[in-house]
């Protein structure tokens, strides 16, 4: 737009000043309805032209408008201007990058006990982790400890009596320390990040080594056929279309009963449950699919293809925050039999009650949607807390794929997380690749990092989609030469009420629900 144009918006403007407008609210977002894109656009012509010749403030005409941007200014600065409540104060100064007045409100809300939205929890954990670098290095050591009292206020803590005598650890390429054990040689940052022992369900695991094959050219016998048998492509949705939009397509494969051969009962271990220890509700069940198995859903996503996964728009951060690459799989019944009874006996029977009373409602199976991730070296999952989702499925007649299947009087909603790791130790270089979980220490300031390691055929259950008992945690960079597949997926649930809950909307967060496909979270 040209000057003179601007100069007539301006004129538009003057003459529109007497425009009374209501009083704005405490939402954010409320702005956006106030004031209408044409007005904004011409307010933002107004200041530039402004900018651009500063000498027309000179002008008495000028004295209100000045007045007025001076008046701005300071509610910006004290980051009050996008609502009053604690909660937009936070969010408006993480997302301003105001780590330290963040810290303040922050532990405002911590002594005062109050307790905020999941989707104000998921978001600030990103405006958090968003700080570190692109390389990997650690990010501004504020944002770390406004990481920490984010998860005191959440009261995902839990007691903890855990001696921690061990070398307080700094961060090095994601967030989990570096060495094994307790050996640390991260850099020293004002001790954020303690690492405790990685976790092994087991040593001595059997397995198949899926890499190795894949390096000698052993992956399948002869060339896989095109279309792979027993998958078929059941929804396509083209980029510019996912919510949020990104810059890959994604397609979803269904399979039909039979696709993965499973192994007689006669021929696999019985399934065992492993605590994962200092980790509330975290727990492995071993042995629930076999070697062989892993290594036919591997084969499958080889075959069928890997898609890319980048959100459009967002912060460089946020639209890598899952670098791995995925290949979205709708299960079959047989397969999803299979997977469910062998981890029934060990999952909770009832989903955790919400401290709004939600909840309580009987487990009633695996969410079909799985996305099978595909990580190479140094990709990692970022630090994040996961989404609740419904019971993705086919429509019984069309055959349309449903985001959510289940009827509306009997919904069906998810409260923990399943991660199946279909390798291991010999194809993931010691001490990387885990997932990581970050819990606070009992020292403010100071958290926790627990890290677990795939093991293949195992998998990991931990509690999501709730303020209370969710779970901050990582999908830890794979070392050198390594590759990890692993799958997500979640446990369902009656709803109970929960089902009517709704993650809200936000910016640059992934996260489940009714509407949005998702990509992690
Ligand atoms: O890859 C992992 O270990 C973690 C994946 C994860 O957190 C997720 O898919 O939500
Ligand atoms: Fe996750």
């Amino acid at each position: 737009m040209g000057k003179n144009n601007k100069r007539k918006r301006t004129a538009q403007v003057q003459s529109q000043s007497s425009k009374l407008l209501t009083p704005p609210s405490e939402s954010p977002s409320a702005s956006a309805l106030l004031i209408d894109s044409e007005d904004l656009e011409c307010t933002i012509n107004v200041l530039e032209t402004l900018c651009d010749f500063p000498e027309e403030l000179a002008g008495k005409e000028m004295k209100g408008l000045k007045r007025k941007v001076h008046e701005l200014y300071r509610i910006m600065a004290e980051g009050s201007g996008l609502g009053t409540s604690l909660t937009s104060k936070i969010s408006t100064a993480l997302s301003d990058y105001r780590f330290t007045d963040a810290l303040i409100y922050l532990f405002e809300m911590y002594t005062r006990k109050l307790t905020p939205k999941l989707g104000a929890l998921q978001r600030w954990v990103r405006e958090c982790d968003a700080t570190s670098n692109e390389d990997g290095s650690p990010g501004d050591p504020e944002a770390l400890k406004c990481l920490d009292m984010i998860l005191r206020i959440a009261n995902m803590s839990h007691p903890t009596h855990v001696p921690t005598d061990q070398k307080v650890l700094g961060t090095e390429g994601s967030m989990k320390q570096k060495g094994s054990d307790n050996v640390v040689d991260g850099m020293d940052m004002g001790g954020i990040i303690q690492g405790k022992q990685i976790f092994r369900a087991r040593e001595d695991n059997e397995e198949i080594k899926i890499w190795g094959l894949i390096k000698d050219g052993k992956l399948f016998d002869t060339p896989p056929p095109n279309p792979y048998p027993n998958f078929r492509p059941v929804h396509h949705v083209k980029a510019a279309d996912r919510k949020p939009p990104n810059l890959y397509d994604s397609t979803v494969y269904g399979s039909s009963p039979g696709a993965i051969a499973l192994a007689p009962s006669t021929e696999r271990k019985r399934p065992t449950k492993v605590d994962v220890p200092g980790v509330p509700g975290a727990f492995v069940v071993l042995d629930v699919f076999t070697p062989e198995e892993c290594l036919q859903i591997v084969r499958a996503a080889e075959a069928i293809g890997w898609e890319k996964d980048e959100a459009k728009s967002g912060s460089a951060i946020n639209k890598t925050s899952i670098l791995a690459k995925n290949f979205v799989w709708l299960s079959d019944s047989s397969f999803l039999d299979h997977f469910y009874s062998s981890i029934l006996p060990f999952v909770p029977a009832t989903a955790p009650i919400s401290v709004d009373g939600n909840g309580g409602g009987k487990v009633r199976g695996i969410n079909a949607r799985f996305r099978v991730y595909q990580y190479t070296e140094n990709q990692l999952y970022r630090p994040h807390i996961d989404g609740a989702w419904p019971a993705a499925g086919l429509h019984p007649e069309t055959g349309e794929y449903l985001h959510d299947s289940s009827p509306p009087d009997d919904p069906l909603w998810s409260r923990y997380t399943l991660l199946v790791y279909l390798n291991g130790e010999g194809d993931i270089p010691q001490d990387t690749g885990c997932t990581t979980f970050f819990l606070p220490s009992d020292k403010i300031g100071v958290m926790e990092a627990h890290s677990v390691r795939p093991i293949q055929g195992a998998v990991l259950c931990f509690p999501h989609g709730d303020t209370t008992g969710s779970l901050l945690h990582e999908g830890s960079a794979v070392g050198k030469g390594g590759i990890k597949y692993v799958i997500r997926t979640d446990l369902l649930y009656e709803a109970k009420g929960f089902g009517q809950y709704k993650p809200p909307a936000s910016v640059g967060v992934k996260q489940g629900g009714k509407e949005e496909e998702g990509l992690g979270g």
